[in-house]
């Protein structure tokens, strides 16, 4: 921290400190894939968004190769009630009629994610917008899910079952940074769409993508192993540890350790869950030694406070 009786050079040699901090972490990711899920609820000002905004393209220019992966959970939720079609979620996942998945793809595909891709491009022309019906990125089948030991419909939801990476990799080579919103194509019924959970549809993407690693900004410091205990905030673990953690979990951070795991598990080398209320979260994460919020990568038993 700098203090008001810096002298320049004292404050000059911090800020060289914290450049120098960068550089094993630059040659870890330049020409890497680095898979980021930016969710609606860290979306919440303009400030946040303008800061993300500058990351991802801090990291394009220096030779990393970012993906964004968006959700837009809040936007969804304001739509509806705004257009009074009622909305609930059931372990973690919208149930979304067919009235609904309308305002859903309305909502991420027509207003968040260019909304984003705008925000980026005011750094430069290098982003550029893509929905999961793009040309066979991903292919969806329904899903339900397990409350209680009981199997609920969750209407037009689904998993992303196929992923065809070559669109992104088509705009990687380009020099652009896809950004992509999370709705798929029904692989079962032709011509209807699917309300995916922007963490699983990071998770499928970056596993198909080999991506070096999947970061996951949320709303809180990361994952707690004792929640709401705050005292209980982890900032590592393993994919065993996460396995035996994964059924005590609630609500929003099912959907989000799951998809950690699943990425792990897929050969992504590390998947992180940050702040992202912390304007910079993302930077900091990736290139500090010490990051910020809880990484998981595959191993057995372990986890660190
Ligand atoms: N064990 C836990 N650790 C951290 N947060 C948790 C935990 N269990 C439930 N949560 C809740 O999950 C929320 C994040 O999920 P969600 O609201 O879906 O976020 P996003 O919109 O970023 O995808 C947190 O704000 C918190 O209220
Ligand atoms: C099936 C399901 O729940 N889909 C999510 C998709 C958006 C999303 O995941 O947004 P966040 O990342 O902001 O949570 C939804 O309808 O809210």
């Amino acid at each position: 921290m700098t203090d008001i009786q810096d002298t320049p050079a004292e404050v000059a040699a911090q800020k060289a400190t914290t450049l120098i901090e960068s550089l094993p972490w630059l040659k870890k990711f330049r020409d890497q894939i680095v898979v980021i899920k930016y969710g609606g609820n860290a979306m919440v000002s303009e400030e946040l968004q303008d800061a993300f905004a500058q990351d991802i393209a801090y990291l394009r220019y220096v030779g990393v190769l970012p993906v964004v992966v968006h959700g837009g959970g809040p936007q969804i939720s304001n739509m509806l009630q705004r257009l009074e079609i009622p909305s609930e979620f059931k372990g973690g996942y919208r149930v979304t009629n067919t009235e609904a998945i309308s305002v859903v793809r309305m909502v991420l595909t027509g207003q968040v994610n260019p909304q984003l891709v705008s925000k980026i491009n005011s750094h430069g022309p290098i982003a550029t917008g893509l929905s999961g019906e793009d040309a066979g990125l991903f292919g969806g089948r329904r899903r339900g899910v397990v409350i209680d030991g009981e199997e609920v419909d969750l209407g037009r939801v689904g998993d992303v079952v196929e992923v065809d990476p070559t669109p992104v990799l088509d705009h990687l080579a380009a020099g652009r940074i896809p950004v992509v919103s999370s709705i798929a194509p029904d692989l079962d019924h032709p011509g209807q769409s699917l309300n995916v959970n922007a963490d699983a549809a990071a998770a499928a993407l970056a596993v198909s993508l080999h991506a070096r690693k999947l970061v996951i900004l949320t709303d809180v410091p990361g994952l707690y192993a004792d929640w709401p205990n705050r005292d209980s905030l982890v900032s590592h673990l393993t994919s065993e540890a996460l396995v035996e953690m994964l059924p005590k979990l609630e609500s929003g951070m099912i959907p989000k350790m799951r998809a950690c795991l699943d990425a792990v598990e897929g050969g992504v080398d590390a998947a992180a869950i940050i702040d992202g209320r912390v304007p910079h979260s993302v930077l900091v994460e990736l290139f500090t030694s010490k990051g910020i919020g809880t990484e998981v990568v595959l191993g057995k038993n372990e986890v660190t406070a």
